[in-house]
């Protein structure tokens, strides 16, 4: 279940979210039927803001369907609509077409069965209460899911150990810094045991070792407890190690739905290093007006300069192409393989903050 906020409730408390997932290139979400081993099954979805020429698609015929105990990251530039999509997910935003089955259970026939096993958190922080003490919260979250505390007491303590917060079990949530906070907030969502997880930049804010900790325990919750992880960040590293798979949305749609390693080898070539003792200034010059040189750096000696060009694999054979016409000899060629960054700009036409979402007008 998600909580909102509460009277005596807490934290920063921003609400928002991100991020889902799929098998194998979302399109066969729509043709097969919900399978048991599936967390998630979304098909179709649609929402729209506004009206006329303002409104916005934000959520444009997305289906996906999310494995048990898989973590899968959901990515896209800002405005693309991973929130909306979540919150539709979730029952805080109503869609305007499409369903949404939680772990087998349709969420407008069993609203009870579709999410009295997930949990959210949204926007970097939840809602804990900030007099009790960080124990208290996780036995107070756990006991409105439906689970008693003390049958739970071992995973409690295991969570509050991984998360560096066994010293501050007994502190009030109030006396703790941000960071704290926002480790707890994950504490009481992995607390309540809820098998569906939603966690919206779950590392933003913590230290380099809390967030390794939180990725690797989200790995062994996946692995070891089959909880499902649905998860977004802008850090492509925390995207890159702790995710199976990855969803990339853009206005509104699923433009990839992939493994990360698939991802990565089907990025291609994305810069290529030369070496040359022919490569001179004017030479150089004469590349730049027809490639991207990203840079070009004189070698001692005799070995003349390397220089590196942004190209794909095309471009890769006309960047040789050209340079042997000029008879340049290659001393060294490396090719640079795309990181999930790089998969992402192409994909997306944008950086991970760049501004995106399509107004009818624009269609
Ligand atoms: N309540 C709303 N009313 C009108 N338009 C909205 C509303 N919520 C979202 N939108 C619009 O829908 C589009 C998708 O927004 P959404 O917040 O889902 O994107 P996002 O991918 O989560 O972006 P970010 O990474 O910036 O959080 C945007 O153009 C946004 O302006």
């Amino acid at each position: 279940m998600t909580r909102g906020s509460g009277a005596d409730a807490a934290a920063s408390s921003a609400e928002r979210v991100d991020r889902s997932g799929s098998t194998a290139h979302g399109a066969s979400a729509t043709e097969a039927s919900p399978a048991r081993e599936d967390a998630v099954v979304v098909e179709n979805l649609r929402k729209r803001f506004g009206s006329g020429d303002d409104a916005v698609t934000a959520v444009d015929g997305v289906s996906l369907r999310i494995e048990r105990g898989s973590v899968v990251g959901l990515l896209g530039p800002n405005g693309a609509g991973k929130t909306t999509l979540i919150k539709s997910i979730l029952g805080m935003v109503l869609p305007d077409e499409g369903s949404v089955t939680l772990l087998g259970a349709d969420v407008l026939d069993d609203p009870r069965g579709a999410y009295g096993r997930v949990d959210a958190m949204l926007e970097g922080a939840r809602n804990d209460y900030w007099r009790l003490t960080v124990r208290e919260n996780l036995r107070y979250f756990t006991t409105i899911s439906g689970v008693d505390p003390d049958s739970v007491a071992d995973r409690h303590e295991r969570i509050l150990r991984q998360l560096d917060l066994a010293d501050k079990a007994d502190t009030p949530v109030r006396d703790l810094s941000r960071g704290m906070k926002q480790k707890v907030s994950l504490a009481t969502v992995l607390a309540g045991g809820a098998e569906v997880v939603f966690l919206d930049e779950p590392t933003l804010g913590l230290d380099v070792e809390s967030s390794r900790t939180l990725q690797r325990e989200l790995r062994r919750l996946a692995e070891e407890e089959d909880l499902t992880v649905v998860l977004s960040s802008h850090d492509m590293d925390v995207i890159e190690t702790v995710c199976d798979r990855v969803v990339i949305v853009s206005d509104g749609r699923v433009v990839a739905d992939d493994t990360v390693d698939a991802l990565l080898r089907n990025g291609g070539v994305s810069a290529v290093r030369v070496a040359s003792p022919d490569l001179d200034d004017a030479l150089v010059d004469t590349v730049r007006d027809r490639f991207d040189v990203t840079d070009a750096t004189e070698l001692d000696g005799e070995d003349g300069t390397r220089i590196e060009v942004a190209v794909d694999s095309d471009g890769l054979y006309d960047l040789l192409a050209f340079l042997r016409s000029r008879d340049v000899r290659l001393h060294a060629v490396r090719t640079v393989e795309p990181n999930l960054e790089d998969v992402f700009v192409s994909l997306t036409g944008l950086d991970d903050s760049g501004a995106s979402g399509t107004t009818e007008a624009d269609r």
